[in-house]
């Protein structure tokens, strides 16, 4: 009864947006089909190919150009993404200079707003926690994104904490402020966190879903105005999940949504010129962006990430397993995927490197524990092998060969996960340190030995590296921690017997260190880091003094 009644009052209450939210519930319980998605995961194909649409001023558009995307496991051409060009930049442009500079609402400005983008988290985070929902985004992220579906899955899942992290009240306490009293009565300063107004965000492929919607919301939460730009092979992705924040409540007009290829991108930034722009993707395009945005730019560029084994051996089993896992899993397409491995020598008298062997034989292309790279040929990978090879000392020790039997197109690369030995003191010489460490963004690491008293010669080769993304000391005795992290800078560093270099969870920061412009994602302090700027009031409303008068110049 009780339950009835408060059923009619949802019912009566409901605005226009929450009845899409209901029937996105009852449509997805009781036929499968979910009343926000314009595709069907497991129908894109060649002959049904999909299209993504561009979002701007509220209104879904086309272009006049498609890019074709191919599917990355058979090369038909299965997405068509409407690719704004350089002509058709103007509707952005105005439509990011409607946004002012004080946003769309801040601490004095339309706080109701932070409330009602607590509710769309809400209505969101329960979405994606229906089984249908989740299981048609992991599947649409497998088709784009080529990875197992416990990997997609867990991308869903992640994205879903993140949204249940920002629900009710949560938004607004992250513009929580604070005060301090004056020097006399009437006087007292005001902190508050206050938005950049109209903002970019830029995400790469990897991660179709995670990291354009946790940055997206975390702009959206501070009171900006995000443009937002997936990588295209990706974009349909996002296009989805905009469309099912829709339906639970966000205002059509609070985010644009453009395609485009990178150089037109860039046009739209020197044209628009967003307060900021987070930037996820290559250190390349990451110096070029700050350079043409004059600094205004956050960034999570490039990982060469490295994962110490301590002389404290335990857990051979485990360590080899979460090797495996860091090194391969999405075919080593993570920012945080295990690039290089220091192993003490201790570790060396053990089976961990057969086992390692052994679990890297097991990925399959079947259930894509292995798979299509999306952004280094075979050809080139192979070949970073082979002169890796050339150091002195240097071996193979598993891989070093393309994946056999496979339609994925030549475009994208397919090799065997592969590990390669080079000797420490090799890595250190100027003329192979920059080969040795260049990231390579697939199945693929180096791995190297050091003794106890070479220590200070991985210490040296962390300190030479350029990016300082995440690491991990894989030990449990408390003064080699403290000498590594105490002498490295990551910005995510795990620690202790079960560390790794992935995992990314919502519910720690995660990105570099070591940059003024770098950027993390996840929690609220990397949410208050990126999206919003202090902005301090003082009030001193009197009263003046009785008898005051006016004092002699200073
Ligand atoms: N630090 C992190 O959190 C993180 C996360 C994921 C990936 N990455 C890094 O991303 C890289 C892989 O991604 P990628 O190869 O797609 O990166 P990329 O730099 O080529 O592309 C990233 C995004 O930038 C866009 N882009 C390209 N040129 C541009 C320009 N001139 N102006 C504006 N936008 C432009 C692309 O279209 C894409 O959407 C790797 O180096 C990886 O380590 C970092």
């Amino acid at each position: 009864m009780y339950r009835i009644a408060v059923y009619r009052q949802l019912k009566n209450k409901a605005s226009c947006n929450d009845l899409n939210w209901i029937s996105l519930f009852s449509s997805a319980r009781s036929n499968h089909t979910l009343s926000f998605a314009t595709v069907k995961a497991e129908e894109v194909s060649g002959s049904q190919p999909a299209e993504v649409h561009n979002l701007v001023q509220g209104k879904w558009t086309s272009s006049s150009n498609w890019n074709t995307i191919l599917d990355p496991l058979n090369g038909q051409p299965f997405i068509k993404v409407a690719e704004v060009n350089e002509s058709e930049l103007q509707s952005f442009v105005e439509s990011l200079s409607k946004c002012p500079k004080h946003g769309l609402h801040n601490p004095f400005k339309a706080p109701e707003r932070y409330l009602m983008l607590g509710d769309v988290s809400t209505k969101a985070a329960h979405a994606l926690g229906l089984p249908e929902v989740s299981d048609f985004f992991a599947k649409l992220i497998q088709r784009v994104s080529p990875k197992s579906y416990q990997q997609a899955l867990g991308e869903v899942f992640v994205t879903q904490k993140f949204l249940e992290n920002f629900c009710g009240d949560q938004v607004r306490f992250l513009a929580r402020s604070f005060a301090v009293p004056g020097n006399h009565l009437g006087q007292q300063s005001y902190g508050f966190r206050w938005p950049y107004g109209p903002v970019a965000v830029i995400a790469p492929f990897n991660f179709p879903l995670e990291i354009p919607l946790l940055q997206l919301m975390g702009a959206l939460y501070m009171g900006n105005k995000p443009v937002l730009k997936v990588d295209s092979k990706v974009c349909i992705v996002m296009e989805q999940m905009l469309r099912l924040l829709h339906d639970c409540g966000l205002p059509v007009d609070d985010v644009d949504f453009i395609n485009s290829d990178g150089k037109t991108m860039n046009k739209l930034l020197v044209e628009a010129k967003p307060r900021m722009t987070l930037f996820t993707g290559s250190s390349r395009v990451a110096e070029k962006l700050a350079d043409d945005l004059s600094g205004r730019v956050k960034l999570e560029d490039a990982g060469f990430d490295w994962k110490i084994l301590g002389p404290d051996v335990n857990e051979v089993d485990y360590t080899a397993w979460v090797c495996d896992q860091d090194a391969y899993a999405c075919s080593g397409q993570k920012c945080s995927a295990q690039s290089i491995l220091f192993m003490h020598e201790n570790w060396r008298k053990t089976a961990l490197l057969d086992k390692m062997k052994e679990l890297a034989a097991r990925r399959k292309l079947d259930d894509l524990t292995v798979g299509p790279v999306l952004t280094v040929t075979t050809e080139a990978m192979l070949d970073h092998a082979k002169k890796l090879l050339q150091i002195p000392g240097s071996k193979l020790l598993f891989g070093g060969e393309a994946l056999q039997n496979h339609s994925i197109p030549e475009i994208y690369g397919a090799i065997k996960p592969t590990a390669i030995f080079v000797p420490l003191e090799e890595i250190l010489k100027d003329e192979h340190y920059h080969l040795v460490t260049k990231e390579i963004f697939g199945p693929f690491q180096v791995v190297t030995e050091y003794k106890d008293n070479q220590l200070p010669l991985v210490l040296n080769a962390l300190e030479k590296m350029h990016a300082h993304l995440t690491a991990a000391v894989v030990s449990n005795d408390i003064l080699f921690l403290q000498k590594v992290i105490g002498n490295s800078v990551n910005g995510t560093t795990y620690a202790g017997l079960r560390a790794r270099t992935t995992g990314a969870p919502q519910n720690h920061w995660f990105g570099p260190a070591g940059d003024p412009r770098g950027a993390g994602i996840g929690t609220p302090e990397a949410i208050k880091l990126v999206w919003s700027c202090h902005r301090e009031v003082i009030y001193d409303v009197g009263p003046v003094p009785q008898q005051w008068e006016v004092p002699a110049s200073t």
